[in-house]
């Protein structure tokens, strides 16, 4: 079995190597099976992210769901608290800056903060997934530790936690460590996995 390092190498080559077609066709087909989840009218408030280094392309998401009037939130590096996340409302016109790792933020405005709890979905980006909904991210820890305490299910145990990904990150097991949130919901182009 491959360590972790070493899937999170093989899985971010692997997507890295989708063609610009690939990943235009896999975008428009995600935003298209994301609209069919059961729990989506329920929820409003929902936290994105603006793809990476090969990760699948949320805009054709973003416009879909701001067509159904859903309110758009973006993840920012915790101005204070190290490798934690804040979630930001996220219009067309909401000034952004680069992170630190090159990927675009809004600009940080307390006012335009919303609590992780008042989230009703949060999209997450991953690099390897299994069929469980366990998780790989890029080694940050940066959703795990925002999300230790957010709770993965409502009451009636809808997922309000979902990861997006292509086919092609799934693995047949994820190696696992205690900190590790795992993921009710994963939605890639062709498939909706609910554990
Ligand atoms: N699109 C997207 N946004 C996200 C995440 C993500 O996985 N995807 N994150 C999820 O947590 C957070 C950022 N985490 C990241 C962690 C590492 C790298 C990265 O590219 N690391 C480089 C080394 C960069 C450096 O330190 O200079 C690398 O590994 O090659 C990027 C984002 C918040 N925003
Ligand atoms: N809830 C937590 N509390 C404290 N440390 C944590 C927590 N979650 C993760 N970490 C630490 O963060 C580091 C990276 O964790 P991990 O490799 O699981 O990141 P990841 O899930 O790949 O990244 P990300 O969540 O940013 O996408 C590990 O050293 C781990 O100990």
């Amino acid at each position: 079995m491959l360590s972790r390092h070493e899937l999170r190498q093989l899985i971010r080559q692997r997507r890295k190597q989708l063609s610009p077609t690939q990943q235009q066709q896999a975008a428009h087909q995600l935003a298209e099976r994301f609209r069919t989840l059961a729990f989506l009218p329920d929820c409003q408030h929902i936290a994105l992210y603006l793809s990476n280094d090969g990760e699948l392309d949320t805009w054709p998401l973003i416009h879909a769901l701001w067509q159904l009037g859903k309110q758009l939130y973006l993840p920012l590096l915790h101005p204070v608290t190290p490798c934690h996340l804040i979630f930001q409302h996220f219009q067309a016109n909401t000034p952004m800056r680069a992170n630190r790792f090159g990927i675009p933020e809004p600009d940080w405005s307390c006012p335009d903060v919303r609590p992780v709890i008042q989230l009703d979905l949060i999209c997450t980006p991953l690099v390897a997934f299994d069929a469980l909904g366990n998780r790989l991210g890029m080694g940050g820890g940066f959703y795990d530790r925002t999300l230790a305490h957010y709770p993965a299910r409502s009451s009636d145990g809808t997922p309000r936690l979902i990861g997006l990904a292509h086919h092609c990150q799934q693995v047949e097991a994820v190696p696992i460590e205690p900190w590790d949130v795992p993921l009710p919901a994963i939605c890639t182009p062709a498939q909706i996995f609910l554990s």
